[in-house]
């Protein structure tokens, strides 16, 4: 079977679209899906040799005048290492009524514009049918079940069949639907199973009332694995008008700021609303002692030598990592790489001394993956927090558990000295004043998170040192993220780890 441009065609000669998830199972995914999948940018292991491509379920959905529509969740295996679990719809429309990066495979039909078999988030109804299947009450097909939140009653959110869903064209790791400027349904992708974090603090928070500096979460569609897991296939939310992500509001600022010419007080006054949202999301996260899941816990010395040995775990792997890609790196990355390599034990130093002034504080639920990214700059220069899935390189059950909200902070603070070092036109000259803006701002971010925060930080005296492990865990996670999928990025957070060694950490009222 050889279709267009290469592509190996589905033959449906002789079968019947309807029947696809009983044929489906028995033609050679791997053949069809094996070039398709590591090259959509929601696949996770580029890297990994892809083996085998099992549908393991196939919910047939209601696709109106275009025939059923399938929502597969696909079995990937690997030539080594555990097996990831996706999520693929499939729907069948002509080539041109989907963009490419949405073509699966021709269908072997005859004809001149022949069908292709197609991600199903491209085609209208399957948004549709998503969405109808989250907002009317009726029951959904069997081995689906829904989650619908005390919002999305209280505003008697409801189905309107007209509001046509478009794909969200940003750089993200799922796959987000548009319906109308007035609801955004994420479609995952990579699916763990467990209790979802982005669903579970997305309908914690959005009980909490309104105001708080999040979309409202309205409800989510899920199935069960074998073993009776929960796997979150899409998580419906409020859209929120806004003027792109904090990432790009201020990139496209900085630059002018640090050659001079620019407004640096508009950049200050963000940096300090960010700095006072992120203690009222704090305060909120932990501000029901009743719910066992949400309830705040103080962070102590067991917890302090945990948060230390998963450093060292991540010390571990980093170097490694390093040792093995370090000659593919560009030269001043190279450099540093080198510098760092040979700073095992003033690294061990750092850590001590960071441990040695004690624990303190408070642990809570986190949001987890906390950076510029994820903030959505609203019409009035406001700001909401987005994605509380945590770090996706993470095990579901651990992006769980509680810890010290510095861990947040520490992501925000990381993200502005990404930020000072990517408006440089060559990332290079001015790196000085670069650095001076980081600084500023560093203490300026604290300032007002701390004043914010009540009652969750560690006192002055004993806790110095966790703010410092965090912004080292945190490097760390970096690191090996830009090894994995950014090499011409690796030199930022390399050159932050080794910043934390030579330089003292700006002081800041809270005493961390
Ligand atoms: N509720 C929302 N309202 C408006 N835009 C949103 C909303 N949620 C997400 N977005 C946009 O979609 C992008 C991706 O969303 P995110 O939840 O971070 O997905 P992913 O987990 O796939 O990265 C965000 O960076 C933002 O630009
Ligand atoms: O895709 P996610 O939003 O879940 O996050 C991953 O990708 C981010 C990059 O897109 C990465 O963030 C790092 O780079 C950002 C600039 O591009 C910077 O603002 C962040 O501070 C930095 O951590 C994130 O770490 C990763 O989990």
């Amino acid at each position: 079977m050889s279709g267009e441009g290469g592509r190996p065609a589905l033959d449906l000669r002789g079968r019947s679209w309807e029947a696809l998830p009983e044929w489906f199972s028995q033609s050679p995914l791997p053949d069809l899906l094996g070039d398709f999948l590591p090259s959509r940018r929601w696949f996770g292991s580029k890297s990994r040799s892809l083996r085998s491509v099992m549908a393991e379920r196939i919910f047939s959905l209601d696709g109106g005048g275009r025939g059923p529509l399938f929502l597969c969740l696909l079995q990937v295996a690997f030539g080594e290492g555990e097996n990831e679990r996706y999520v693929l719809p499939l729907a069948r429309a002509r080539g041109g009524e989907v963009p490419e990066a949405g073509l699966i495979a021709p269908l072997d039909s005859p004809g001149e514009d022949p069908l292709w078999l197609v991600d199903g988030f491209f085609v209208a109804e399957t948004g549709r049918e998503l969405l109808r299947l989250l907002l009317v009450p009726d029951s959904p097909p069997a081995g689906l079940e829904r989650v619908r939140t005390e919002v999305l009653k209280k505003r008697q959110v409801a189905f309107d069949p007209d509001l046509v869903p478009r794909v969200f064209g940003g750089e993200q790791s799922n796959t987000s639907l548009l319906f109308g400027r007035r609801l955004m349904l994420k479609g995952y992708r990579k699916l763990a199973p467990g209790i979802n974090p982005d669903l579970e603090v997305g309908e914690f928070l959005s009980r909490q009332g309104e105001g708080l500096p999040i979309p409202a979460t309205y409800g989510a569609l899920l199935t069960k694995t074998p073993q009776g897991e929960p796997l979150v296939l899409g998580l419906l939310q409020e859209f929120v008008e806004n003027q792109g992500e904090g990432w790009s509001w201020f990139l496209s600022r900085l630059p002018a700021v640090l050659s001079g010419e620019g407004d640096g007080g508009i950049l200050d006054r963000m940096v300090e609303r960010l700095g006072r949202e992120t203690a009222r999301l704090h305060r909120a996260l932990g501000g029901d002692p009743s719910d066992p899941d949400f309830s705040p816990r103080p962070f102590t010395g067991e917890d302090l030598a945990g948060l230390c040995q998963e450093i060292d775990g991540r010390i571990a792997r980093v170097f490694r990592a390093l040792e093995e890609r370090k000659s593919g790196l560009s030269g001043s990355a190279r450099e540093r790489a080198e510098d760092l390599l040979s700073r095992r034990s003033r690294l061990d130093d750092f850590l001590r001394d960071c441990r040695a002034r004690g624990p303190g504080g408070m642990r809570i639920r986190c949001h987890g993956d906390f950076h510029l990214g994820q903030v959505l700059v609203t019409r009035d220069e406001g700001v909401i927090f987005l994605d509380f899935e945590g770090e996706p390189a993470v095990p579901l059950a651990l992006r769980r558990l509680r810890t010290t909200p510095l861990q947040d902070v520490a992501g925000m603070l990381r993200s502005f000295h990404y930020l000072s070092v990517s408006a440089l036109p060559d990332r290079t000259t001015g790196r000085e004043r670069a650095e001076g803006w980081y600084r500023e701002q560093f203490g300026r971010y604290l300032g007002a998170y701390g004043r914010e925060v009540e009652g969750l930080l560690p006192e002055p005296a004993p806790a110095g040192g966790i703010l410092g492990l965090c912004l080292l865990r945190k490097a760390l996670y970096e690191l090996a993220y830009e090894i994995d999928n950014r090499p011409g990025w690796v030199e930022i957070p390399l050159s932050g780890i080794l910043a934390l060694l030579d330089a003292p950490l700006p002081e800041f009222g809270g005493g961390v």
